[in-house]
């Protein structure tokens, strides 16, 4: 080695071979077929070795716990990642090194000294907050987006058809919307297409369940707070789901769950139009539509004083309600055939369609969990089936409550009025008319020999 104090006579190749012996560190290169091409003194004697006896071995040979064949593979370096080898812990970083674009391997190197053990923390630091960071991000980019838009939502009943009218209509205004409607009905799918269809479609769409958020948190959830508000506050402070929103739209999912300190905190929002940040010094002014969504009957919440009045009507300025399924069976084959396309595609499967007396069992029954309940039942018989179409033996717990459901009803099996058993026995022939024809009246219409105006006269008076 030249002479240090005229180490600027150094040449590049002495330089390097100084650079790569840095007893700080340790230093290994793997090829592209993880054999040891190049390792420090450092490394192979830690790994109680000499170099040379290392040269040409394969890595996981050497180190079977290695992470530079992930390198290898995914071209994407690591940096900082602390790693435990023979009881020491080791700031990494391994890069990929590249020559004319392509791998020509990686390049490892180690902090391994213990007592670096600042530059470990340091490095232990970065990764927590990396990984927190990508988990904000990963929970931000999923909650601030809607992901459905009116053409997601399924069913030509007439009273779907009205609500999807009515979700254009809304959606070109600010006003606050309450969609309510039994466990299971679409609300939530209501609220995404309202976003979607309005000029704030680009901006956040944030939902907040109401229900599942303890009481305490609700508050910090919603409106955030500034750093050191109370013990246990993060460092920098937090922003609530209003201020995340800011400019789109919060969707308050199970309102009716909300405590009554709470829903005053909430009425002040929509009435002042701003929020204040616990332990904040001002309000802050958010514009942001507020959809709220309930499967409770908040009217006999009012009464029972449950529920603010006040709140209420603030809320209630459009109201959608959701008609539960039993109310609209016409739109059963469409979501039945909708549903069955779309778990095909999650559970890889490849189910056709309902046979006619699956259908016929669908459209008997009165559907207490609604949409909801028919996609569990539609997943458990595309879970169980062996075959392309589902007949009503894939449904045996439907079977099973369908029988219950007609027991309970005295109406069920007993004599009724003609009128009643003639006027089902016509629901259920367009229903699979309908169905027949995928949704085709003009079809459907030839099928049942009646003339279309017929037909629709009897519709509308189905729904
Ligand atoms: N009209 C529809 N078209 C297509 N899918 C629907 C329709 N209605 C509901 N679904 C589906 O049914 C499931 C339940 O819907 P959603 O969560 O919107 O109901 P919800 O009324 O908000 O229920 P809850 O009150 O229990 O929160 C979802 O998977 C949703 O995509």
């Amino acid at each position: 080695m030249a002479d240090p104090k005229n180490y600027s006579s150094l040449t590049r190749e002495e330089l390097l071979k100084a650079i790569v012996e840095n007893p700080n560190e340790a230093t290994i290169f793997i090829d592209t077929q993880g054999i040891i091409r190049l390792i420090n003194y450092e490394y192979a004697d830690f790994l109680g070795y000499k170099p040379e006896e290392l040269i040409n071995r394969p890595i996981l040979e050497v180190v079977p716990q290695t992470r530079l064949l992930e390198v290898l593979k995914t071209g994407k370096p690591h940096f900082g990642d602390i790693w435990t080898i023979r009881g020491h812990q080791l700031a990494v970083t391994r890069l990929p090194i590249l020559k004319d674009g392509q791998i020509i391997g990686v390049l490892g190197r180690s902090m391994f000294k213990d007592e670096l053990s600042l530059a470990m923390e340091f490095a232990k630091k970065i990764k927590q907050l990396e990984k927190e960071l990508a988990s904000y991000r990963a929970e931000l980019d999923q909650q601030r987006r809607a992901k459905y838009v009116v053409g997601d939502i399924i069913g030509h009943s007439d009273k779907m058809l009205r609500l999807k009218q009515k979700v254009h209509k809304v959606a070109q205004t600010s006003s606050t919307v309450l969609i309510t409607g039994e466990s299971g009905t679409g609300k939530e799918l209501f609220a995404h297409a309202i976003h979607n269809a309005s000029p704030r479609k680009n901006r956040a769409f944030v939902r907040v369940n109401c229900t599942s958020i303890p009481t305490e948190l609700l508050e910090s959830e919603l409106f955030g707070y500034e750093e050191g508000a109370f013990t246990g506050a993060r460092r920098g402070g937090k922003l609530g789901k209003f201020e995340l929103a800011q400019g789109g739209t919060i969707f308050l999912d199970e309102i009716g769950d909300m405590n009554k300190s709470m829903q005053a905190k909430l009425l002040r929002v929509l009435q002042e139009k701003e929020i204040e940040r616990i332990g904040g010094t001002g309000p802050v002014l958010v514009d942001v539509r507020v959809i709220a969504a309930t499967n409770r009957n908040l009217e006999e919440m009012i009464m029972a004083q449950q529920f603010r009045e006040d709140l209420y009507y603030r809320l209630n300025v459009v109201m959608l309600h959701i008609p539960p399924l039993r109310e609209r069976k016409t739109d059963i084959p469409e979501l039945a055939a909708h549903l069955i396309e779309k778990l095909n595609r999650r559970l890889r499967a490849a189910v056709n369609g309902l046979a006619k007396e699956a259908l016929n069992l669908f459209l008997q029954y009165d559907w207490p969990g609604n949409v909801r309940e028919l996609e569990n039942f539609l997943e458990q018989a595309i879970n169980l089936s062996e075959q392309d179409i589902l007949y009503p033996h894939d449904f045996p717990v439907l079977e099973k409550r369908l029988q219950k459901q007609l027991a309970g009803n005295p109406g069920g099996r007993a004599v009724r009025p003609l009128q009643e058993v003639v006027r089902e026995a016509e629901t259920r022939a367009i229903l699979n008319a309908l169905a027949a024809t995928n949704h085709n009246k003009k079809e459907a219409a030839r099928l049942l020999g009646v003339h279309r105006s017929v037909l629709y006269r009897k519709m509308v008076k189905m729904d």
